[in-house]
């Protein structure tokens, strides 16, 4: 059990570097799994899609359109088991001002049962992310995968100067 969630967690890491690296956000992947057939449903990373999208959006905006839906509609098609992967914990609110990923989670109501994430946002651009505890008391577990954090957290912010890493 637990080294799937290493595997998957893994393969999101390898999709964060395909990400263009900049110092206003974290290079990010992430998978939405159907956790009961073992089956990937889409991938994500940051800036992947159109415009100023976050890894989890990328996931959503991709599978929306692959069933020709309203992201905010993916909640009617999504299996019963769909899980969420992400290497940093999904945002709460962004300095762009963009609809939040933990937001773009709960309108999909209990569509996604569980978020599994590498590590939780560092505080730099929008102080403590308060949006594990948004989604726990939507009835979304929340749940560390523990062991990639030093590696998620370079390749996250392998944009941001050194000096202010
Ligand atoms: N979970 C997550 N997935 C991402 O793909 C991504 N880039 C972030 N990053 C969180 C960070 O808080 C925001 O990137 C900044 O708040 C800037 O906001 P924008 O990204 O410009 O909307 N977090
Ligand atoms: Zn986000």
């Amino acid at each position: 059990q637990p080294d799937r969630h290493l595997e998957y967690m893994r393969r999101a890491l390898a999709l964060a570097q395909e990400s263009p690296p900049k110092p206003t956000n974290y290079r990010v992947g992430a998978l939405l799994v159907d956790a009961k057939t073992n089956s990937i449903l889409a991938s994500g990373y940051t800036l992947e899609c159109e415009g100023n999208t976050h890894a989890e959006q990328c996931c959503f905006i991709k599978l929306a359109e692959a069933h020709n839906v309203p992201e905010e509609l993916l909640g009617d098609i999504l299996p019963r088991e769909t899980v969420l992967y992400t290497t940093v914990e999904p945002c709460f609110k962004r300095l762009s001002g963009n609809l939040p990923c933990v937001e773009r989670i709960l309108r999909l109501g209990n569509a996604i049962e569980t978020v599994y994430v590498g590590v939780k946002e560092p505080e730099k651009f929008v102080g403590e992310n308060t949006g594990r505890k948004q989604l726990e008391d939507a009835g979304i577990k929340v749940v560390l995968v523990e062991g990639m954090e030093k590696e998620i957290l370079k390749v996250a912010t392998a944009g941001h100067k050194i000096a202010d890493v």
